[in-house]
This record gives C-alpha cells, sequence and structure tokens, in this order.
C-alpha cells in the first residue's frame, strides 16, 4: 500500500499583523506594530502550497481561526454589540484587544501533534490540539482547531480526535514544532521525538532562566499516552536551555526530522549523545542520518535569524529528499555557503528550494511553522475531506477568495474596526463552504 505524508499549511487570517505578543521569540518582539499585509501574507502562502503540490505532494489547508475573538472578549467582561465590545476593549485594554485579534493560527505546526496509524495502538491517526498555554493569544486556538481537524479527518474507523490537554502551564504544549518523527517509510511504525523545554513537576531539572519553556516533559508524556504510542519507539529529549535563552522558543527552530533523517544544530539539545544514541537504538538496525550542523559553520544566531531548521524538509516523488527554506537563508552568508555544501555531501538531502515567505517570518514562523503533518496511508488519504488538498481549481479560488476579502494594508488601529470583524466573518463563512468543512467557527455555532 502507498504511503505519504500530506502537508497542511495553515491558510493566513484576515487579520494578520504583527503586535510583539510572543516573549521569546525575537522577530514577534523586534516587529511588532510594523504595518502588515493579510493579502500578500495569505498569497505568499497559497503560492508555497500551490509549488509543493506542484511538485507531486499531497497538500492540504487548514482554515485559520475567527478573529477579533469577540467570545473571548466578552469572557474578560467586555458587554455590549460586538461593536461596542471592540471598542471598549481596543479602549481600555489594548494589549488584550491586540491578543484577541492575532492571526496566530496560520502557524500550524503549532495546531496539533499527530500520530500516524502505524505507530498507534489502534492502528488509527491520532490528533490532539495543542493547548499552546504559553501565550495568551495562542491559548484561544485550540477549540476551533479541534473543530477544523475533526471537519477534515472525519472518518471514525482511520482517526482519532482527542481534547487539548488542560489548559495550565504545567501541561503546556506546542503540538508538532516539538515533535518529529523518524522511519524507513511512511507507513511504518517509526520512533516519535519530543523535544521539550522544561519538567513542570521536577524543578531539580534544568530549564530557561530568561525566555519561557513553552512545552513541559509531563505536557509530551501526556500526549504519547493519549495516542497509545509504544514507549520502545518514544524518546523525550530536553531542549538546551541555553538556546531557549537565545531565542529558540520551538525545537523546529534548531532541529528538524523527515524519515531517516534527523538535522539538527550542534547546541540543539541538553544531553545529545544520550540522546542520539537512544534513537538509534529505537530505530533499530536500518539506515539513518544524523546530519549535524556544527556552531562554527552556523551560529545559533544565524540559525535563528535565517530560519535555517525551519526549512521543510521533503521527500519528493522521486525518492530524492529536498529542503523547503526561506529566502533569508540565501541572503545568509554562513547559511547560504552550508546549504552549498550540505547537497554535495552523501546524504538523502539534494537539493534545496527557496520561498518568500516575510509575510510570516516577521512574527518568527518559517515554511516548517506554517504546516501540519499527516502522515498517512492512501486509503487514510481518501477518508479525508478532499476539498481541503491544494489542486490548480483550489488555488485559483483561494486565490480569488482572498482577493474578495482581504485587505491590502493593516496597521494596530484598523483592528478596531467593526467592519474588519464582519468581513473577517464574512470571508470565514465563505471558506467553510469552499472547504466544505461545515459549521466550526463559534459566529456559526453559537
Ligand atoms: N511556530 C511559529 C510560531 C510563531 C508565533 N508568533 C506569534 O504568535 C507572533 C504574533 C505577534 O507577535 O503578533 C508564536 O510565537 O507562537
Amino acid at each position: 500500500m502507498k504511503q505519504f505524508e500530506v502537508n497542511f499549511d495553515g491558510l493566513v487570517g484576515p487579520t494578520h499583523n504583527y503586535a510583539g505578543l510572543s516573549y521569546g521569540n525575537v522577530a514577534s518582539l523586534n516587529n511588532a506594530s510594523a504595518s502588515s499585509s493579510p493579502k500578500q501574507a495569505a498569497k505568499q502562502g497559497l503560492k508555497k502550497m500551490k509549488a509543493l503540490a506542484d511538485l507531486g505532494m499531497i497538500q492540504g489547508v487548514l482554515a485559520p481561526q475567527e478573529r477579533p475573538d469577540v467570545y473571548a472578549l466578552r469572557r474578560l467582561g467586555f458587554s455590549g454589540s460586538d461593536s461596542e465590545v471592540l471598542n471598549k476593549a481596543a479602549k481600555q485594554a489594548p494589549a488584550i484587544f491586540q491578543a484577541c485579534c492575532s492571526a496566530s493560527s496560520m502557524w500550524t505546526a503549532n495546531a496539533a501533534t499527530v500520530s500516524p496509524s502505524a505507530d498507534t495502538q489502534d492502528g488509527k491517526v491520532h490528533f490532539t490540539p495543542a493547548n499552546l498555554t504559553n501565550k495568551f493569544h495562542r491559548s484561544l486556538e485550540p477549540q476551533v482547531t479541534g473543530n477544523i481537524l475533526k471537519a477534515i479527518f472525519k472518518d471514525q474507523k482511520h482517526f482519532a480526535h482527542h481534547q487539548h490537554l488542560p489548559d495550565n502551564e504545567h501541561f503546556g504544549d506546542e503540538g508538532a514544532a516539538n515533535h518529529t518523527r523518524l522511519c524507513s517509510a511512511y507507513g511504518e511504525a517509526g520512533v516519535e521525538i519530543f523535544v521539550y523545554g522544561r519538567h513542570a513537576f521536577d524543578n531539580s531539572k534544568p530549564a530557561p532562566t530568561k525566555f519561557p519553556a513553552r512545552q513541559t516533559f509531563e505536557a509530551s508524556q501526556a500526549v504519547a499516552r493519549l495516542h497509545g504510542l509504544n514507549d520502545d519507539k518514544v524518546v523525550y529529549i530536553l531542549q538546551n536551555p541555553q538556546v531557549i535563552d537565545q531565542g529558540v522558543f520551538h525545537n523546529d527552530v534548531i532541529s528538524v526530522g523527515n524519515q531517516n533523517v534527523l538535522f539538527y544544530h550542534d547546541q540543539a539539545f541538553h544531553q545529545t549523545e544520550q540522546a542520539l544514541s537512544e534513537i538509534k537504538r529505537k530505530f533499530g538496525d536500518k539506515e539513518l542520518h544524523f546530519i549535524r550542523v556544527d556552531s562554527q559553520d552556523v551560529s545559533v544566531q544565524d540559525a535563528i535569524k535565517s530560519y535555517l531548521f525551519n526549512t521543510q524538509i521533503i521527500t519528493l516523488p522521486n525518492g530524492n529528499m529536498a529542503i523547503i527554506a526561506p529566502s533569508e537563508c540565501e541572503e545568509n552568508p554562513a547559511v547560504a555557503a552550508y546549504l552549498k555544501k550540505l547537497v554535495s555531501l552523501n546524504t538523502p538531502i539534494k537539493e534545496v528550494k527557496f520561498f518568500d515567505v516575510k509575510q510570516s517570518m516577521r512574527n518568527g514562523g518559517g515554511p516548517a511553522c506554517l504546516r501540519l503533518r499527516v502522515a498517512m496511508t492512501e486509503q487514510e488519504c481518501a477518508a479525508i475531506n478532499q476539498s481541503t488538498l491544494m489542486n490548480d481549481a483550489l488555488f485559483e479560488r483561494l486565490n480569488n477568495w482572498v482577493d474578495t476579502h482581504y485587505r491590502d494594508q493593516l496597521l494596530i488601529d484598523d483592528l478596531r474596526d467593526p467592519q474588519l470583524l464582519l468581513e473577517s466573518r464574512t470571508a470565514l463563512d465563505e471558506l467553510t463552504q469552499l472547504l466544505k468543512l461545515g459549521s466550526v467557527y463559534p459566529f456559526q455555532l453559537i
């Protein structure tokens, strides 16, 4: 049976903006208050999705969330009509208001953790939306994320959906951005690697001191339990606390895996040798490539600026692997030189393709942040909502949809405009019809 890895990219929402909401994410802090272009951002994302589909990959689309989140604002005591809620919140609590307007669901690597059927006890693909408790603006996402995932992976014969973990910092979970899976073929049992930043119930363990560790060991363990993973095929790795303190807020900013390749920076993990030997042992006696990037070739700072590790490593239909990199990697001399060398080494990675995703990079999201990976068999793939899969027709429809509903430019002050809420709801209502999602948003359900 054929098996694939399908990438589900997040469609950028109509309120895409830069509010400096993510302490510990250097790009988010540096670009706070810059004007954004929702239309350009959405189109950059669509272009990347289409390019991957054109390479012969199966590419899906995940719908954005409803923003501004009037329901969250009402929970926080702002009352009256929707327009009054927006006005009062913007005036009385501008920072909270901005958080309720973030289009951060575009970074779908944080949407959920996914375990393919080959790894799970009941032979189903398992999904747990990430609770994203560390950042208020992101903690608003998991419920609707779960609704959207259920609307795509509907067939209970193949797909199992869990509720997000308890909304508490002890179980802080950031989803697939801290999870990677190594395997020989997508349909074979793999080793699932969970990278976490701190232990919530054991203060004696190393932890960052400046920036927050967004993922806990206990959260990773809970997800592995929920998904019915085999302990002999799971590896937990403590992220190097020093790189978190330098701005590596998720593991996918400093390491990435695909099939039998783990591509990582020498500073990524706390006890690297121990972690790698556990992976090797659990992976078994099959070909495995550890590709280490040394600090002397690419510093942690260059890795963060260029997002060298927030690249997607994909397996092309011809079996070779390619790196999908942001154009910042081409512009950084050390990184560009490294990538040039990498494709000439004897590893499965044979080419690099650069993409302009600047509207996302300014918020600290590279190509890998923009996608959720779901490895599936041919049969599972046939069972999903086919209207969410990218092709020429959907590409055209979504570009027209963006042209109709998105603004060219958005300033922070525009977020209080009640018209933007209406525009956003009209757009999303149409999108749920385009993607045949049914009702997934609060304004459709309440
Ligand atoms: N995986 C990449 C996630 C990037 C995301 N940035 C943000 O939410 C920034 C939003 C802002 O600053 O307006 C985050 O840090 O979770």
